[in-house]
């Protein structure tokens, strides 16, 4: 294995996941920390956690136990993935886990770039544009968890880290690898550890990457890792491959936890042609809504490739979080998925999408496996996913990623149309 990357999220880590298959390298995604030794052949493991909004310390741990796992099965360089949002609370997560990767790894110079202008996300003077918004006027100010009020990354990241945080803008960004690599070494000379480092199309990505072929620690969203598989081609490591897929034939449905804009419009596209169960919060707290029930809906639904989904409005959200707390919501709403995605395996759906990185978490642990395939791509940051051996498809979808029509495209795609 040569390059080891930390995932907060499970949708994030696929999203990353996808890119490096695209790019040629033989990939795969774990569902935590793994027990064994890798399959020879991996040439970069994608350690998923879910550890994007649970106490600092606890998301420090885990990192770092997914790093210790990653050192072993030989890896040279080591990237650490988080939301293109940025998506973290002031405390953090993303400022400690990356100060605890770069004091365990010794590093300096430590890229700081979550940019994916594929779904949108730019970085200018320090500033994360979504579209043509900045982030916090692009909906993610509204988030259940993570709510993203500063679109100055570096004065946001600032707040969750002692380390100190530079800036490489895009004057030396648009002027190619060699310029940036300066740009660092003179971040590095004024003592900043973490860099944000300005990015607006892909090929600003291919040439941080290529300013990266050194480094021990990289940060960023999936867009920042474009470059760094060529790293490894220039120096023989790794070859070309074609990413390959099996059709997977069987039901279909969609799971839903996800509040976030781009998924509540596929909601409501996909409940105007298939059966639908929403999970509102208060029926779920009262015990109207049980896991039973909703599984038993599913059993009668399922020739329609039925959507289940608790997704809801930033007004609903609110309303529903100061009457049973934010975390207590989220943990009850995630338990829910986690336990629905394993009856419905049991049901015998064979094709799963799920919409929402947290959600995802929970219903790939309901799922209980130890490693994901990685196929072609649905749409920008979205892969096809086997379970491991098994004809089970899976498409974990970022809140904000995908089309209108994702959820059944999605669902056709898996199952080779
Ligand atoms: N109706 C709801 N009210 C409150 N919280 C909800 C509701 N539906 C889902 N949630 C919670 O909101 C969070 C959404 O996060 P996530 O699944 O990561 O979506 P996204 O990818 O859009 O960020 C989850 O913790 C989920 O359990
Ligand atoms: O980088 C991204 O935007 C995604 O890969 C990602 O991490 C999204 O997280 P969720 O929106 O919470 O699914």
């Amino acid at each position: 294995m040569l390059l080891g990357c930390i995932g907060d999220d499970f949708t994030g880590s696929s999203d990353l996941a996808n890119t490096l298959v695209k790019s040629g390298m033989a990939t795969t995604q774990y569902c935590g920390v793994p027990q064994g030794r890798a399959d020879a052949g991996v040439e970069a493991g994608v350690v998923a956690l879910k550890t994007r909004s649970i106490a600092p310390g606890e998301a420090v741990a885990q990192s770092l136990a997914a790093l210790d796992w990653l050192r072993e099965q030989g890896c040279r360089q080591f990237f650490f993935k988080y939301c293109s949002t940025f998506d973290s609370t002031p405390q953090g997560n993303i400022g400690p886990v990356a100060e605890a990767l770069v004091k365990a790894l010794g590093a300096e110079k430590v890229i700081v770039c979550p940019a994916f202008p594929a779904t949108g996300r730019t970085i200018y003077q320090g500033h994360l544009f979504v579209g043509d918004r900045l982030l916090s006027e692009s909906g993610m100010e509204a988030h259940p968890l993570t709510p993203m009020t500063d679109p100055d990354i570096r004065r946001w990241l600032q707040r969750q880290t002692a380390l100190p945080v530079g800036h490489v803008g895009f004057s030396d960004v648009r002027r190619g690898a060699q310029a940036i690599g300066e740009a660092l070494i003179r971040q590095q000379a004024q003592g900043h550890k973490l860099v944000v480092v300005d990015a607006v199309q892909d090929e600003d990505l291919f040439a941080i990457g290529e300013a990266a072929a050194d480094l021990p620690l990289i940060t960023g969203g999936s867009g920042v890792a474009l470059g760094l598989p060529e790293n490894f081609r220039r120096k023989g490591l790794i070859g070309n491959r074609d990413v390959q897929w099996k059709a997977i034939d069987g039901a279909g449905a969609v799971l839903s936890g996800s509040c976030s804009r781009a998924t509540r419009a596929q909601v409501a596209h996909y409940r105007a042609g298939h059966p639908s169960l929403e999970i509102k919060a208060d029926a779920l707290i009262s015990g109207d809504m049980t896991l039973a029930a909703a599984a038993a809906w599913l059993r009668q639904n399922l020739d329609g490739a039925p959507l289940v989904f608790s997704s809801a409005d930033p007004e609903e959200v609110g309303r529903a979080q100061k009457r049973y707390g934010t975390e207590e919501l989220a943990g009850r709403i995630e338990a829910f998925f986690a336990g629905l995605a394993a009856q419905a395996r049991e049901l015998g759906v064979k094709r799963l999408v799920s919409a929402g990185g947290e959600t995802s978490g929970a219903v790939v642990q309901g799922l209980a496996c130890e490693a994901l395939q990685v196929g072609p791509e649905i749409d920008p940051g979205v892969p096809m996913l086997r379970l491991g051996d098994e004809d089970f498809g899976l498409a974990l979808k970022s809140g904000n990623f995908g089309s209108e029509d994702f959820f059944s495209k999605a669902l056709a795609m898996l199952e080779g149309r």
